[in-house]
């Protein structure tokens, strides 16, 4: 049996919105929106991971708040687990910097006006019900 290999994907929120991004490769996955994040290293806390990722992918600096629960199978061997996450008062704004080629703040009446990946469907919506205000789904 093949060892899972986690992925770490950040629920990015600020001002009630979440930050969603869409992916420029690989080609089976481009167009498709997903949560910024990426794969843990060996010997890396997965919290420390999602720190590292969205430092790379987004030039942003942001701390973790609380992990979502729930464990989300992606293209084998990859899992994903996902946290709340929040910008650091002195980050920079999000930029696609590596591996999207565009960045959207979605509001709760507006998480699903773009097309997630399909695997990535069942984890937004539990950042959504979990992490996001009632009000305006
Ligand atoms: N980051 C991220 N990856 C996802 C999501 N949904 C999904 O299927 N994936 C897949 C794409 C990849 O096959 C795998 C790992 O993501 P990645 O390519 O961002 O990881 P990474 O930055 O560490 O990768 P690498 O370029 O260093 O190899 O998970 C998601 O919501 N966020």
């Amino acid at each position: 049996m093949t060892e899972r290999i986690l992925v770490v994907g950040a629920a990015l929120l600020d001002g009630g919105r979440l930050l969603a991004a869409r992916r420029s490769a690989p080609v089976e996955a481009a167009g498709g929106w997903e949560l910024p994040g990426g794969k843990v290293e060996p010997g890396e806390k997965p919290e420390a991971a999602l720190v590292r990722e969205l430092h790379e992918e987004l030039g942003v600096d942001a701390e973790t708040v609380d992990r979502i629960p729930g464990s989300w199978p992606l293209k084998p061997p990859y899992e994903m687990w996902v946290w709340t996450a929040r910008l650091l008062p002195a980050s920079a704004a999000p930029r696609p910097l590596q591996d999207h080629d565009e960045l959207r703040w979605l509001q709760p009446s507006e998480i699903w006006s773009v097309p997630w990946l399909p695997q990535d469907v069942p984890a937004v919506r539990a950042v959504l019900e979990r992490a996001m205000s009632p009000t305006e789904r």
